[in-house]
């Protein structure tokens, strides 16, 4: 296909999003290669490089959209926008600066709050996640579920979750990369607590819930981006069928959201 103006502006948002997701996951997985830098200064680097590359390439096919990103300045008026670009760079800097596997690249757009499209890249893997994939048909469930959890800061909701479920812990970095093991079908519940923010989510989100699956707060009420405090503490993302007991043992186990 001809690329210039006019195929940038018949772009779909989630074909912008793919490609900017796929343009940072490149410039990351490139500074990982190149070994100028290692730790810290990596995950540093990564994050202001990631955020620039995708910051540039949202204004100039999207002049008019605000942008809500982990690594800038917060501009207000996105408040009263009603399509902002909510960016996660590098989610799972720890990772990444462990020159593990397990971190992402989020590009979610909200629309009037609402998580409609969005494109989750996991560049050590060589994949993405896009809101108009075709949904996947997910096997039925095994006996045992499978949970993704934090590796560096389980919440403890999620472990009387689990054991409330009998549920196979998995310990991995990134919301992203989390959620997306989800989407993938290799675990089947992402619960997290105790802090995150829009960037975390968004676009983990938004592939989640385009994807058939259960996406919302652990009070079971809807996730809402575009938010004046950008704050995001909880989630919950789980195979459909499994949404009533996940919700239920949050509640039994007591916990309010942001807890
Ligand atoms: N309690 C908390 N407070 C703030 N942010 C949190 C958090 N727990 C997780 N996060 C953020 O959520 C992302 C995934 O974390 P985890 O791997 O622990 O599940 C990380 O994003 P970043 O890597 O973009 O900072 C991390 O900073
Ligand atoms: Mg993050």
């Amino acid at each position: 296909m001809e690329s210039g103006p006019l195929t940038q502006t018949l772009q779909t948002d989630a074909e912008l999003a793919r490609a900017v997701a796929l343009e940072a996951g490149d410039l990351l997985r490139t500074l990982c290669a190149t070994g100028d830098c290692s730790g810290a200064t990596l995950g540093k680097r990564g994050d202001e490089r990631a955020n620039a590359a995708i910051i540039a390439h949202l204004r100039t096919a999207r002049p008019d959209d605000f942008i809500l990103s982990e690594e800038a300045a917060d501009d207000r008026a996105r408040c009263s926008a009603r399509r902002v670009w909510v960016v996660d760079p590098l989610d799972g800097t720890r990772e990444f600066s462990e020159e593990r596997d397990d971190w992402a690249v989020h590009i979610g757009l909200a629309i009037d709050g609402v998580p409609v499209t969005g494109a989750v890249a996991l560049p050590a893997a060589h994949k993405v996640f896009v809101t108009d994939d075709t949904p996947p048909e997910y096997p039925p469930l095994g006996t045992r579920p499978r949970m993704v959890v934090s590796r560096s800061r389980p919440p403890e909701i999620a472990l009387a979750v689990a054991a409330a479920l009998d549920a196979e812990m998995i310990p991995m970095g990134s919301a992203g990369a989390k959620a997306m093991a989800v989407v993938e079908g290799r675990a089947d519940i992402y619960l997290h607590a105790g802090g995150q923010y829009e960037w975390d989510n968004c676009a983990p989100v938004a592939v989640a819930l385009a994807a058939g699956l259960h996406a919302s707060r652990i009070d079971g009420s809807a996730l809402v981006y575009n938010c004046v405090d950008p704050l995001l503490p909880d989630l919950l993302i789980c195979r459909e069928e499994l949404a009533d007991r996940v919700l239920a043992a949050i509640r039994d186990a007591g916990q309010s959201p942001g807890g």
